[in-house]
């Protein structure tokens, strides 16, 4: 179906009813409306539809799956178990399983206390009548890779007895069908949701999904939540082996567009797989150039669009990791900065997606999460203003993932997108897929749009930008490690691109690049050996007086390095080491040559002897076809070919066949 961002309709005009204080807690979060794609799965997936649903980002697919759920649950005649459970809910990330947990938590704890509907006598009689306090629904249960062992897991559930449990895959797997399995109950499950459910398939959870379905009832209802389901043969096979005749619900953004012709302006509908709120810009610049143009899309952003909240996303964990070190001192004043990714601990990403979501960002004191993909799929974090790709993804479906942390529920928002040389092919190929962009020049230092004539000319402000990154790195050697960790790591994620042939490695401007990422002297890899070093210059440093910051790392250096200096007798000695390894590697591989030498010549002889053979067994079952009859077809071909080998033989003697075509023929014989 398709259908406009606008909202669908108040809850009460759904075709099935919501229990009141389901409805209270969705008027308390403020939603008066229903968004399109809840006003469309609600009913079907309530009304025991399997669903395939597909909406853009952020426009409040957790609480179509969360209500039919709950409904589900509180509607049951017969109570779960305290080891039952009716509900699964598996996504990607620990931090999504974490949000969708905090919505059921939010819902169950709103739940009315139980009421009995007449004291029994004792009560009647007794003063302090203790009303049950247990509630009706217990909380739900949060399996997820943390810092706590899996038996955790299984404790909780066994204290709580909660009837949805939220997790990502592999901590699941381990809760349903290992420790678990003998104390966990799916027989009453009635409902299992995969949220990103292309992400999950990405990651390589196929086969941990194909477990758990087939561990679970069939009996159950399936529903599959994404805003990039594309039609990939895994998604088929898994709606195939893991859904019952799905109905499939694809909720479209249309925009209106203006477009300019000879006879006026025409308004065109356009369909587009972001939200319709969503400013989505690109700039082109050269490699050197990246990171300034990243501060003045910030300080741009900041002094004339008063955006305070921003995440700009990296290539890679080690991109996030260095440049968290070094950005500030190019950032407005007062800006807060973060970083999340996936090498990071659980703790840690939880401590940092907590303190950037509740930071009090203002255009004065802007927040700024640098991140990797980690944080591009299903995070809500409140009042995103701006979205900025310094390096496009490597999975194309991240990109409007990665937009989509801005404009949500009806919201507007801006997303921007560094791209460099024949990297903007990348706006066509998003384009056919219905995520537009705009072109937005370059800004000059006084916050200007540079034109693209002046697209070659040398900004200075690339160079102050490099030398204050370098200046940074040369008060610790540690991010001089952290700058070469992240160069080497951006140009293997380079190569990984699925768009490969627009991100192409030997497109690379390594030079550029070098500059953007402050490096003080270009890291030996076999993509920068035959590279053209112009306009790279070392930075003049004195290496074995570079010193860490951390007292201790540099004590360990000093020490390896007194070790590693090695005085004229250990240099002649590993010299002489040298040498013998050399002799023995030749001798070594003269021995290999000739081993093979003798192996070819009893190939070939075996060959001979065998074709020999083949040759008498050709002439008396030639003798022998005269008498009987009946030859089998595959009978027939072998003795074809035999005799094409022994044809093929006499041209060899000729001359007319080269020995080497002969074997090429009858290689496998
Ligand atoms: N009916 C509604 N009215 C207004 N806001 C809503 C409504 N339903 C959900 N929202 C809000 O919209 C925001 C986005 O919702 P949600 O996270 O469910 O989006 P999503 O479609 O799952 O996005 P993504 O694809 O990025 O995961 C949330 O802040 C949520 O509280």
């Amino acid at each position: 179906m398709a259908a406009s961002t606008a909202f669908a309709g108040k809850w009460d005009s759904l075709p099935v009813t919501l229990t009141p204080w389901i409805l209270d807690v969705v008027h308390s979060m403020g939603h008066t409306q229903m968004t399109p794609v809840q006003a469309s799965t609600i009913p079907l997936f309530m009304r025991h539809k399997d669903v395939v649903v597909e909406a853009v980002t952020g426009s409040g697919k957790t609480l179509a799956f969360v209500i039919p759920i709950l409904e589900k649950l509180i509607r049951r005649e017969r109570k779960l178990a305290k080891n039952e459970i009716g509900a699964l809910v598996i996504s990607p990330t620990r931090e999504l399983a974490t949000q969708i947990h905090s919505i059921f938590s939010l819902f169950l704890s709103s739940q009315p206390s139980p009421r009995r509907a007449s004291p029994s006598p004792d009560e009647a009689t007794g003063s302090d009548v203790q009303l049950d306090s247990v509630p009706e629904h217990p909380p739900p249960l949060l399996v997820i890779s943390s810092d706590s062992p899996p038996a955790e897991d299984l404790q909780r559930f066994l204290s709580t007895g909660a009837d949805i449990v939220i997790g990502t895959p592999g901590r699941m797997e381990e809760f349903l069908l290992g420790l678990g399995k003998n104390v966990v109950s799916v027989r009453e499950l009635e409902v299992l949701v995969l949220d990103e459910a292309d992400r999950l398939l990405d990651l390589g959870f196929h086969a941990a999904l194909t477990r758990i379905l087939t561990h679970l009832p069939k009996q159950r209802r399936t529903g599959l939540f994404s805003a990039t389901m594309t039609d990939a043969d895994a998604l088929s096979e898994l709606v195939r082996v893991g859904l019952r005749n799905p109905a499939r619900i694809v909720v479209k953004v249309q925009s209106k567009k203006t477009k300019g012709t000879a006879k006026g302006t025409r308004e065109l509908i356009e369909e587009r797989r972001i939200p319709a709120n969503l400013h989505n810009y690109y700039m082109s610049c050269s490699a050197s150039e990246k990171m300034l143009q990243l501060t003045r899309i910030i300080r741009h952003e900041v002094e004339t669009q008063g955006s305070s909240r921003f995440i700009v996303y990296f290539a890679t964990c080690a991109c996030v990791d260095y440049f968290y070190r070094v950005l500030a001192p190019l950032l407005p004043a007062h800006t807060s900065l973060f970083s999340l990714h996936g090498h990071l601990p659980p703790s840690t990403r939880t401590k940092t997606l907590a303190n950037f979501t509740t930071s009090a960002a203002l255009p004065s004191s802007p927040s700024i999460l640098l991140a990797t993909d980690v944080a591009a799929r299903g995070l809500d974090l409140p009042d995103v203003d701006v979205v900025i790709q310094f390096d496009p993804p490597t999975d194309t479906k991240s990109f409007s993932h990665r937009c989509g942390r801005t404009a949500r529920a009806g919201r507007s928002g801006t997303a921007w997108v560094l791209l460099v040389g024949r990297e903007v092919d990348y706006v066509e190929f998003m384009a056919v897929r219905k995520i537009p962009m705009k072109e937005r020049p370059r800004f000059s230092r006084d916050g200007t749009a540079v034109s693209a004539d002046d697209m070659d000319t040398d900004d200075p402000d690339i160079s102050r930008v490099l030398a204050s990154i370098r200046q940074q790195v040369l008060t610790d050697r540690a991010l001089n490690d952290k700058a070469a960790k992240a160069f080497v790591s951006f140009v293997r994620a380079y190569s990984k691109h699925e768009a490969s042939y627009i991100f192409r490695v030997k497109d690379l401007d390594f030079v550029g690049l070098a500059k953007s990422f402050g490096l003080l002297r270009l890291p030996r890899m076999p993509e920068l050996k035959d590279i053209s070093r112009d306009g790279w210059e070392d930075a003049d440093v004195d290496w074995n007086a570079y010193a860490y910051a951390d007292k201790a790392q540099e004590a360990k250096r000093l020490a390896e390095a007194s070790k590693a200096a090695p005085d004229a007798e250990e240099i002649r000695r590993r010299k002489e080491e040298r040498a013998e390894k050399e002799k023995a590697n030749l001798a070594w591989s003269n021995k290999e040559r000739k081993r093979e030498e003798r192996d070819k010549r009893r190939e070939k002889k075996a060959r001979k002897r065998k074709w020999q053979k083949m040759q008498a067994e050709l002439e008396a079952g030639t003798k022998r076809g005269q008498e009987e009859t009946g030859e089998s077809e595959e009978d027939g071909d072998d003795w074809e070919a035999l005799a094409k080998e022994e044809r093929m033989a006499k041209r060899v003697k000729k001359g007319q066949v080269s020995q080497r075509e002969f074997d090429a023929e009858f290689a496998d014989l």
